[in-house]
């Protein structure tokens, strides 16, 4: 799709609020037109002799009228112009989020976050605002025609006079147009590359610190933010002064013109003085719209490029279409899935293969049964991540198959979210906000849940030693707490949400071998929690049901510990270091 076509859709999708504000731009460009008028004929009549004393109060009166109608028109329109920009922004906003959202939970970003943020904030916004403008000029547009109207019936010859340096300068900004787009879209690139270094920064505070690397970021943060300055500067200059000094000059041009070619008419008395302010009045009139026609055409190859730079951050297979459809997305009619109590989970043959290494996971087959724990275990490296990330549909499946209770899960995706599972990754993701707010995330407040959730994770303890407890700020990311306690809230907002599966990507990385007992300890004081953990530690293989040892990213071995330990060298090698 062009982003021509594009832009069309979006105003397909909303037309009434397009019209109304179009109609409100027609009464907002119709109405200045009217005090010259009033003035040319009441200059008019004086000039022939009729008198002035009557006509002034008329004019006063019906400039008063005038001023008043345009005044509400313009505060009408100003309101419908804030409807359309934020219309147009939330549809891209929205539209690309949903398809972001859309992406498997595990598939990396496109571009770097700060990247992607600043696309979404600068360059929906350009785009939003050249919608506006568009609607402007197009009042603008019928307001300069009404105007040559009564200009020819005066003087054709001195109206058309007037369009021979405008219509100069248009074959100039013609030329220009690529130019446009093409500066716009290195100033948005260098603004990109600034908040994408940002958020890499932020990132790694602490790598940074760690390294002293303190004095080279900043020198390329300077670096990348002078880019931006010279790029900006230059996108500006080209686009703002240039242009619209090129337009405004001209049409200044025309009011020479017309005052160099009314003087002698004058004179003769074929010109009158009434019709020489109306000119005078409507030139300024046509050179705004000149104006606004050339920034709104700069905005519109600003907004082709800021459009694909969206594009650029969809996932594989999003496109302009799905930008800027107007059809509801999974974001706002998301509905909670229906309870399916687990019996049965049967995984076969499941296999993934990162693209960039080709490692992974082959031909993975195990069963877990309802109210069981079963394990996960193996050498770093040899697939336990992968396993769990593919059955959840976190990194989308190349081959095998999911049955929950001997039914097919086609979208795994979809399907492993709460209540029918719950995940927490090797490192979890906490928001700024405070714990409670962090464990419940959206859930309705239920104060013995979460102390029976809080109590599962082994966290009581420690909220009794925060002085806000519960109510404790957490901090961005959960920069406040430990990363064992990060794991134990990320545990807790599992247990609050009491899902069929509960699915742990390695605790023993985070917490001490205590805290992990007690957890699979508690974990088994409630009868038919069923739970698919990795970890390395003999606390955990002592108390599971079933143990799954991954080598190489395939099935070593599987069965009770004893089963394990009897045939796989892999588990008897972990069993040995963990005792040392
Ligand atoms: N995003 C990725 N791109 C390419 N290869 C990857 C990616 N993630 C993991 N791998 C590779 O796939 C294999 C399995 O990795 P995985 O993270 O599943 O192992 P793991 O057993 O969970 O390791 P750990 O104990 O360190 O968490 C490894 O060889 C790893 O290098």
């Amino acid at each position: 799709m062009k982003p021509r076509q594009a832009l069309w859709r979006m105003v397909r999708a909303t037309p009434k609020l397009y019209v109304t504000d179009i109609v409100l731009q027609l009464f907002r460009s119709a109405i200045p037109l009217l005090p010259a008028l009033v003035v040319w004929k009441v200059l008019d009549q004086y000039s022939h002799g009729s008198n002035l004393t009557s006509g002034v109060w008329v004019m006063v009166g019906l400039l008063a009228g005038i001023a008043v109608a345009r005044v509400t028109v313009l505060l009408m329109s100003v309101a419908m112009d804030a409807e359309v920009e934020s219309a147009v922004g939330s549809m891209l906003m929205r539209n690309s989020f949903a398809r972001i959202l859309d992406a498997p939970g595990a598939a990396a970003l496109r571009k770097p976050v700060g990247d992607v943020v600043s696309r979404l904030g600068g360059d929906t916004t350009t785009i939003a605002e050249m919608f506006v403008y568009a609607l402007m000029v197009a009042g603008a547009g019928v307001q300069a025609l009404l105007a040559v109207i009564v200009m020819m019936t005066i003087d054709p010859l001195v109206t058309l006079v007037v369009f021979v340096p405008l219509a100069a300068a248009g074959v100039l900004i013609n030329l220009a147009s690529s130019r446009i787009k093409d500066y716009h879209r290195a100033s948005r690139l260098a603004a990109g590359e600034v908040s994408a270094f940002l958020g890499d920064a932020f990132n790694g505070v602490q790598a940074i610190q760690l390294a002293g690397a303190q004095r080279p970021i900043i020198a390329r943060l300077t670096s990348l933010n002078e880019q931006r300055r010279r790029r900006t500067l230059r996108s500006r200059l080209f686009t703002e002064t240039f242009m619209v000094s090129l337009w405004t000059n001209t049409a200044h041009v025309g009011v020479g013109l017309v005052l160099i070619i009314v003087a002698g008419q004058m004179n003769e008395g074929t010109f009158t003085v009434g019709e020489l302010a109306l000119f005078v009045a409507y030139l300024g009139w046509i050179a705004d719209f000149t104006s606004l026609f050339s920034q709104n055409l700069a905005m519109y190859k600003q907004s082709v490029a800021s459009l694909n730079r969206l594009e650029e951050i969809l996932p594989a297979g999003g496109s302009l279409a799905c930008l800027t459809t107007s059809a509801s997305t999974r974001l706002v009619d998301v509905d909670a899935p229906r309870r399916v109590p687990l019996m049965c989970l049967e995984v076969r043959d499941l296999t993934f293969l990162h693209p960039n290494s080709a490692r992974g996971v082959h031909d993975v087959s195990f069963d877990v049964q309802r109210g069981t724990f079963v394990v996960v275990t193996g050498r770093v490296g040899s697939g336990k991540s992968t396993l769990l990330r593919s059955l959840l549909g976190l990194i989308p499946l190349q081959g095998g198959e999911i049955r929950w209770n001997g039914e097919l899960v086609t979208d795994p995706a979809q399907f492993f979210v709460p209540p029918q599972s719950a995940y927490t990754p090797q490192v979890p993701r906490l928001y700024s906000d405070t714990m409670r707010h962090n464990i419940l995330l959206g859930l309705p407040e239920d104060d013995e849940r979460l102390r029976l959730a809080v109590r599962s994770a082994v966290l009581e303890q420690d909220i009794d030693h925060l002085e806000h407890g519960l109510a404790t700020l957490v901090g961005p990311r959960g920069a406040k707490l430990s990363g064992g306690q990060l794991q134990r809230v990320a545990a807790a907002r599992m247990f609050v949400r009491e899902p069929e599966l509960l699915v742990f990507d390695d605790l023993s990385s985070a917490l001490d071998v205590d805290t992990e007992r007690r957890l699979w300890e508690r974990l088994a004081e409630v009868s038919g929690r069923t739970c698919l953990a990795v970890s390395h530690r003999r606390v955990a293989w002592e108390r599971a049901d079933h143990i799954i040892v991954m080598a190489d990213g395939r099935i070593e071995a599987q069965g009770t510990l004893e089963d394990v330990l009897r045939a796989s060298s892999e588990i008897k090698h972990l069993w040995h270091e963990e005792g040392a």
